[in-house]
């Protein structure tokens, strides 16, 4: 095979017969066991940790060529978070497959020991998107891994020079039976998903999405639908201006805006919009002061299909642009723009951005925001605001872009239509796992469960339910009905909603108790 300078090869379309038959090579290792073993997936997570490691700078290099991603961008972003996880992972594995307590299970059931059994759900399959490769389809590996699944890795040959290297570190690090990398672009996925997975995972656009959804529905194989949407960002007067203005140019820099959870559009207060674009220039000129075209931190468009795509957005608004609005196709550059719009159904608004480009559309009322947000896209994959119970998203920030998605352990995934399910650390492991309700019911039992046999005897229904049977504590109005057993409950937790609540309560006593008790000493009482 030629190599290409800095040592990748070209991309080559994985033949049709040999992703067959690495998916056969899969499903019979999942069969054999072999994954299911605890102390397997720790290795091989381990293995991968080091897979990583030893190819750093290739897949520094490789993100360089896909996307001029920076080096800083391809170790904090990508090459950090994938160690982590992996970290993350095999610390945590004995616990994250313990068996888990049944919530809520009435006492005279606790001899049957209920419980829940985190299993392994089969061969997984991936299909990831092209603008963070490593963290986003490392990430759901992992899970996989850790819940003794086996994987099938399909990378997006948008990122092609990335999707190498993920080939080269699954070759070099993982066993070849268990966890296969694929190569295609859209008619290797159509083959593969002519194959039966226990689960898919799917990142990128809805459109591609919804055409995964129908063909998993055929086989009703479960789906993890990463998707995108128009996220909003609400700035109003009562915020600092300055640090708005920082976090949420930031996350439209960071990889050229080529982020999911980046906002589309900004919302902002009428009264502060001037301020607001003044601080994001201002902002501009510290973050890149020779501007992004001479910044080494500052990325590429990944192809000229995206460049067009955003080119098209610019020249179709009505807006302003209020500042950057340069772009070159020699080398898919976009400077970070800002576009001052009115109009909800504005191309800056209505299409999804993807890109380096935003809008800020002013309002004069929080009910408009809300009104226009629900309207633009009820259901975004992220929100940047101070408004989240009346506008819903798949994740939520107070006060900065999309931090809840830059913590590894917390569950990325959207809601309606920006997604289904989620994952990262622990909740890639349940993504991946399915919850298998046990018990193990003792024959001395049978005397208890001698109710549930024929012939049925409604006087031992009766004897039964006097033992166990629960009553409401609310009427017919679903009023609570505030009884002997509410009123015990409230003076035993000294009228604490929670356990902090009754403990901080619990300290206030004994702490008035010792106060009253040092006074009556020293009063000589
Ligand atoms: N929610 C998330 O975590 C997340 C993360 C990254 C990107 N995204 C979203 O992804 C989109 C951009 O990524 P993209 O351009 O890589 O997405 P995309 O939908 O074009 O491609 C994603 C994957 O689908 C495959 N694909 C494309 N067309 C197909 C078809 N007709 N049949 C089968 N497979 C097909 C591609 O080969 C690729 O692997 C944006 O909408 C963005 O919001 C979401
Ligand atoms: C603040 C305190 C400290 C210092 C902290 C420091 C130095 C933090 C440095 C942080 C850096 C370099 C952060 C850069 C992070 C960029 C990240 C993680 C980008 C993530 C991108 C993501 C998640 C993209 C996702 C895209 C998706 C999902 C879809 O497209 C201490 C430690 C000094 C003291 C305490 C306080």
């Amino acid at each position: 095979m030629a190599l290409e300078t800095g040592g990748i090869p070209p991309l080559q379309l994985t033949a049709l017969d040999d992703i067959t038959a690495r998916y056969e090579t899969i499903r019979a290792t999942f069969r054999s066991g072999r994954t299911r073993d605890v102390e397997y997936r720790k290795q091989q997570i381990r293995r991968l940790y080091w897979g990583l490691v030893d190819n750093a700078e290739l897949i520094e290099l490789a993100l360089h060529k896909d996307m001029g991603k920076s080096r800083f961008e391809a170790n904090v972003s990508e090459i950090d978070w994938c160690k982590q996880e992996c970290l993350d992972a095999v610390e945590n594995l004995d616990e994250w497959t313990r068996d888990e307590p049944v919530r809520h299970m009435p006492l005279q059931f606790l001899p049957m020991k209920p419980r829940i059994r985190n299993e392994p759900l089969g061969a997984i399959l991936n299909i990831g998107a092209y603008n963070f490769p490593f963290q986003l389809n490392v990430s759901a590996l992992v899970g996989a891994i850790a819940a003794g699944n086996t994987f099938m890795l399909k990378p997006s040959e948008t990122s092609p020079h990335s999707a190498v290297v993920l080939g080269k570190i699954f070759d070099e690090a993982l066993d070849p039976e268990s966890y296969v990398c694929v190569q295609g672009a859209v008619d290797e996925t159509r083959h593969i998903l002519e194959h039966k997975f226990d689960k898919i995972v799917f990142t990128g656009g809805r459109r591609t999405g919804t055409i995964i959804a129908k063909k998993a529905a055929e086989t009703l194989t479960p789906v993890l639908l990463e998707l995108g949407g128009q996220n909003p960002a609400f700035v109003t007067r009562h915020g600092d201006l300055g640090i708005a203005a920082r976090r949420l140019l930031w996350q439209k820099c960071l990889n050229a805006g080529q982020v999911c959870v980046s906002h589309n559009y900004a919302l902002v207060e009428r009264c502060v919009v001037n301020r607001f674009v003044d601080e994001v220039k201002k902002q501009y000129a510290e973050f890149m002061p020779q501007g992004a075209r001479s910044s080494p931190d500052y990325a590429r468009i990944v192809n000229r299909g995206h460049y067009d795509r955003l080119k098209k957005m610019l020249d179709n608004t009505k807006g302003k642009i209020v500042m950057g609005g340069s772009m070159d196709e020699a080398d898919f550059f976009i400077e970070p723009t800002v576009v001052l719009v009115d109009d909800v159904g504005d191309s800056m608004v209505a299409e999804e951005s993807f890109g380096p480009i935003w809008s800020i559309m002013p309002f004069d009322t929080l009910d408009e925001a809300i009104d226009i947000a629900n309207r633009v896209d009820p259901t975004p994959l992220a929100l940047f605001s101070f408004v989240f119970s009346r506008v819903t998203s798949g994740g939520a920030t107070m006060n900065d872009g999309f931090f809840h998605s830059m913590l590894n352990p917390t569950p990325l995934g959207g809601v309606g239509t920006s997604g289904t399910g989620n994952y990262h650390g622990y909740y890639s492991f349940k993504a991946f796992s399915h919850q298998r309700s046990i018990a193990k019911v003792p024959s001395w039992a049978d005397k208890l469960l001698r109710v549930r046999y024929m012939p049925y005897s409604f006087s031992e229904l009766r004897r039964h339910r006097r033992m166990v049977e629960k009553k409401p504590n609310f009427d017919r109005n679903g009023k609570l009905v505030k009884g002997l057993k509410y009123w015990l409950a409230v003076l035993l937790s000294l009228g604490a909603k929670s356990a902090t609540g009754f403990v901080f309560r619990v300290g206030v006593v004994v702490a008035l108790a010792v106060a009253l008790g040092l006074k009556r000493r020293s009063f000589g009482v």
